[in-house]
């Protein structure tokens, strides 16, 4: 990791894991000599675990990391039950994310890390985004820019629609968002991941690709359009492929990235493939944001002084991503 500048871990849904994984991630990396990070949140529920240390701007983070929880306080409004999301709490969630973008944008920041928040528990609030991605656009000024990538050691994944249902998404699906979506990923793995000259796979929609219309208009329609345009402005492409046999192991290794149609069609192979190691990525933005791939684990969600059930892997994951991102783009310029 290593990154000049300290990473800003958000609070997440305090009734989550994500308090419990902010420690323990803390443990872990505290004397690894990888960088540090800075936690936007509630001191009183990490306190009685860890020695911590409030601060009051990122740049204090770096030199009180090895020996205590650099926390930069973001309170909660109601008492925390584990397991049980309050949404007089969204408010503090809501703030931790927004001040972590504030820190990126005015260089203080390296990137953002989020921990895990439930939609459903802001939502009721009157939030009105559906997940980090599209906020944390909002939040940089270029709504509808962003784009989401879960990325592993196994498999990288692209969906081209995101948090529709299907329905919707099937009535969102254009040539045009699968070119833009397969451009803004192309330039992110040269210019986050250092892949030089990316292959991108693009999957059907309709089973077996819809064996030449017999299954389904789309493929012919709308994603091999996209293709030609793809490939006519320099972009290695292959499709549309059929969504059951591009994610094999013989598979895999033909391509760096995979677009797909649909959120699931994305994320079940690779949360099944690797969800230890998965880290969701939000491309298409001026700053760097990764996440753990998971989600708040209300059923196993602890107080942070007792035994942690939840494991830390993707959110170590998700902090080493946005340090090596921010090494690449650093190297760019
Ligand atoms: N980045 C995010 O903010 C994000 C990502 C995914 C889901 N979510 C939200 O999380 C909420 C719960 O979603 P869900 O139940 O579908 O998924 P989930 O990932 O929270 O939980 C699914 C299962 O995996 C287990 N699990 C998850 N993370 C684990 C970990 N680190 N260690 C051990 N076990 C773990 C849980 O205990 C649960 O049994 C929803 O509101 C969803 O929107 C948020
Ligand atoms: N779709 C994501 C997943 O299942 O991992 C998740 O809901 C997180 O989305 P945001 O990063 O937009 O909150």
């Amino acid at each position: 990791m290593k990154t000049l500048k300290p990473l800003a871990l958000t609070l997440g849904d305090p009734a989550g894991i994500g308090p419990q994984l902010a420690v323990e991630a803390w443990r872990r990396l505290r004397l690894s000599g990888e960088g540090a990070f800075f936690w936007l949140g509630d001191p009183r529920l990490v306190e009685s675990a860890v020695p911590v240390t409030c601060i009051g701007s990122p740049k204090e983070a770096g030199a009180v990391f090895s020996d205590s929880l650099p926390v930069l306080p973001v309170f909660c409004e109601a008492d925390v039950v584990p397991g049980r999301p309050d949404s007089r709490n969204a408010g503090a969630t809501i703030s931790s994310i927004r001040l972590a973008v504030e820190y990126v944008l005015a260089g203080r920041a390296g990137g953002v890390v989020t921990n895990p928040i439930a939609k459903h528990v802001l939502a009721a609030t009157g939030f009105p985004y559906p997940g980090h991605t599209e906020f944390l656009a909002a939040l940089c000024a270029c709504p509808g820019e962003e784009i989401m990538m879960l990325a592993s050691p196994q498999l990288k994944v692209v969906p081209v629609t995101v948090h529709v249902s299907l329905r919707r998404a099937l009535d969102t699906l254009t040539t045009d968002r699968i070119v833009s979506v397969a451009k803004a990923a192309n330039t992110a793995l040269k210019r986050d991941f250092g892949i030089a000259a990316p292959r991108l796979a693009i999957a059907g929609l309709n089973p077996h690709a819809g064996e030449h219309g017999m299954m389904g208009e789309e493929e012919t329609t709308i994603i091999q359009p996209a293709i030609d345009r793809l490939r006519a402005q320099g972009i290695n492409c292959q499709g549309p492929l059929p969504p059951d046999t591009m994610f094999s192991a013989n598979a895999r290794p033909n391509y760096d990235t995979a677009i797909c149609m649909y959120h699931d069609q994305a994320l079940i192979p690779l949360k099944t493939l690797d969800m230890a190691e998965g880290v969701n990525v939000t491309l298409g933005l001026p700053i760097i944001r990764t996440s753990p791939d998971h989600g708040t684990a209300f059923d196993i969600a602890g107080p942070v002084t007792g035994f942690c059930r939840a494991d830390v892997s993707s959110l170590l994951a998700a902090i080493r991503l946005a340090g090596e991102m921010s090494i690449y783009r650093e190297r760019r310029g």
